[in-house]
């Protein structure tokens, strides 16, 4: 493997995988494999090709996915990207400094503390000492370990020793980025930590990026590459190359379930008012009965767990809440049902007119759905005196959410649609989970007002 700092135009290719294999010799018994160290001769043994004939390349500021089932070859070769391995056949060239974010704590020394870990990989990746001596207050912040920075790193848990990892890969000034999201999950704030990180990366570097969600490749990456049984199976736009995977995956899972087509008769309902599309799920007596709900777990709002925060400061959010339908805080609330959004706003200085506002985010950082007062209120008065607090209060109904953390990310604003000040920008404001997998597909599930199913004369 070859790698030069010197960066090639955008668009043009920093990774050329040509012809990689890469070939394991599985011994039977472990003393095999001892004699063959001891004396160099070959013993009984077979081999196991994890990869084979591999080739691709990816260009400057792209971002690929790697996607593929367990076992397919995926760390073998981001692994042979990252340099950490060598191809038994064919060759990778690699044009920048690589950062990797593969196996937990591959890259640390368990008995260095977390200090003397970021000074070793820093060193490996490139950077002097002195560099790494200006970037360590910002590795720390964004680590946020505490004083366990200070502790060999034998003692981290998993969660600690990603958090450092991920640190350490983000300071780097990285021209090319291998993330393993399966790794990168921490707590819910620094996962959305990590993604506002990868997405800012995006803009101006090249992301490999391996996960299992196939929701995740779609959204993140521009094209994608798909492994089986070491070799690519399939390359191309990750839209294509997600809906092909899953349509194969599915078609495993149903390959013992062939059974009858069953024709349903159902009476064709009456066209509804357009307001009905407005009321809860049609089938929601039945999902009772069923037991099928998306119960959605709220946490409180904290200002000192939200994450970072901008403007220009002439309002402060003072208070976010996620309430039930009657406006009354509760801890679970479900998918479906009416819920209201409370954005509590103090002015710290006299503003002409307010707007208040949200966005509602997956785990990936994903802005699903979002809104603001403006269109509501722009005939209205809304100027605030200072000192002045206001309840902003958005009633919805929630859709039902793939399990998983969702943020909400608050903001106020001063003037109108078009042309406004951002006063004060919260980002991750409020957490809450959807614990149940009610929905597997898709980024929301939205009420259905009615579902009809006519027979017709065949042609
Ligand atoms: N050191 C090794 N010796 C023998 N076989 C290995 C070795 N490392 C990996 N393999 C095998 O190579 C194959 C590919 O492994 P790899 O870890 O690259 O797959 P993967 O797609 O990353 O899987 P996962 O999604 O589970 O992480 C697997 O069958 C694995 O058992």
């Amino acid at each position: 493997m070859s790698s030069e700092r010197q960066q090639p135009a955008l668009g043009e290719p920093v990774i050329r995988v040509d012809g990689v294999g890469k070939t394991y010799r599985m011994y039977e018994k472990p003393s095999q494999r001892l004699w063959q160290a001891l004396t160099g001769r070959d013993g009984k043994h077979r081999e196991f090709h994890a990869l084979r004939d591999v080739s691709f390349q990816v260009r400057r500021g792209e971002t690929v996915g790697i996607i593929g089932r367990n076992g397919s070859g995926k760390s073998t070769l981001l692994q042979i990207i990252a340099g950490t391995l060598r191809p038994t056949t064919g060759t990778c060239q690699v044009h920048g400094r690589v950062a990797a974010l593969l196996e937990l704590g591959s890259g640390f020394n368990p008995d260095f503390t977390g200090r003397e870990n970021v000074y070793l990989n820093g060193t490996i990746l490139g950077l002097t000492r002195a560099q790494i001596d200006e970037r360590m207050q910002q590795i720390l912040d964004f680590a946020d370990i505490g004083e366990f920075i200070d502790q060999p790193v034998r003692s981290y848990s998993s969660g600690m020793a990603v958090r450092l990892a991920f640190a350490v890969i983000a300071h780097v000034d990285a021209d090319i980025l291998i993330v393993d999201e399966a790794l990168s999950v921490g707590d819910a704030f620094f996962a959305q930590k990590c993604m506002r990180f990868l997405r800012n990366f995006q803009k101006h570097g090249t992301l490999l990026f391996v996960s299992h969600d196939a929701a995740a490749v779609t959204n993140l990456c521009s094209r994608a590459i798909w492994l089986e049984d070491g070799q690519v199976r399939m390359e191309g736009s990750a839209g294509a190359i997600v809906e092909a995977y899953m349509a194969q995956q599915h078609a495993r899972g149903r390959a013992d379930a062939v059974g009858e087509v069953v024709h349903v008769d159902v009476g064709v309902e009456r066209r509804r008012q357009r307001e009905e599309a407005c009321r809860e799920d049609f089938r929601k007596k039945l999902m009772d009965e069923l037991g099928v709900c998306n119960r959605l777990a709220v946490f409180e709002f904290d200002p000192d767990r939200a994450g970072p925060q901008f403007g220009a400061g002439g309002a402060t959010i003072v208070d976010v809440a996620l309430l039930d339908a009657e406006g009354q805080p509760a801890p679970l609330l479900s998918g479906g049902e009416v819920v209201n959004l409370r954005i509590s706003v103090r002015a710290n200085k006299a503003l002409e007119s307010t707007i208040v506002g949200f966005y509602v985010k997956d785990r990936l950082g994903q802005r699903l759905f979002g809104d603001n007062t403006y269109l509501a209120y722009r005939n209205a008065d809304t100027s605030m005196a200072a000192g002045e607090v206001i309840d902003a209060t958005f009633r919805f109904r929630m859709p039902v959410l793939p399990s998983g953390s969702y943020m909400v990310d608050a903001a106020v604003a001063s003037g109108s649609q078009d042309d406004h000040t951002q006063q004060h920008w919260l980002h991750d404001a409020l957490e809450f989970r959807a614990v149940d997998e009610t929905m597997r597909h898709g980024l929301v599930g939205i009420p259905m007002a009615a579902i009809e199913i006519a027979r017709r004369q065949g042609e």
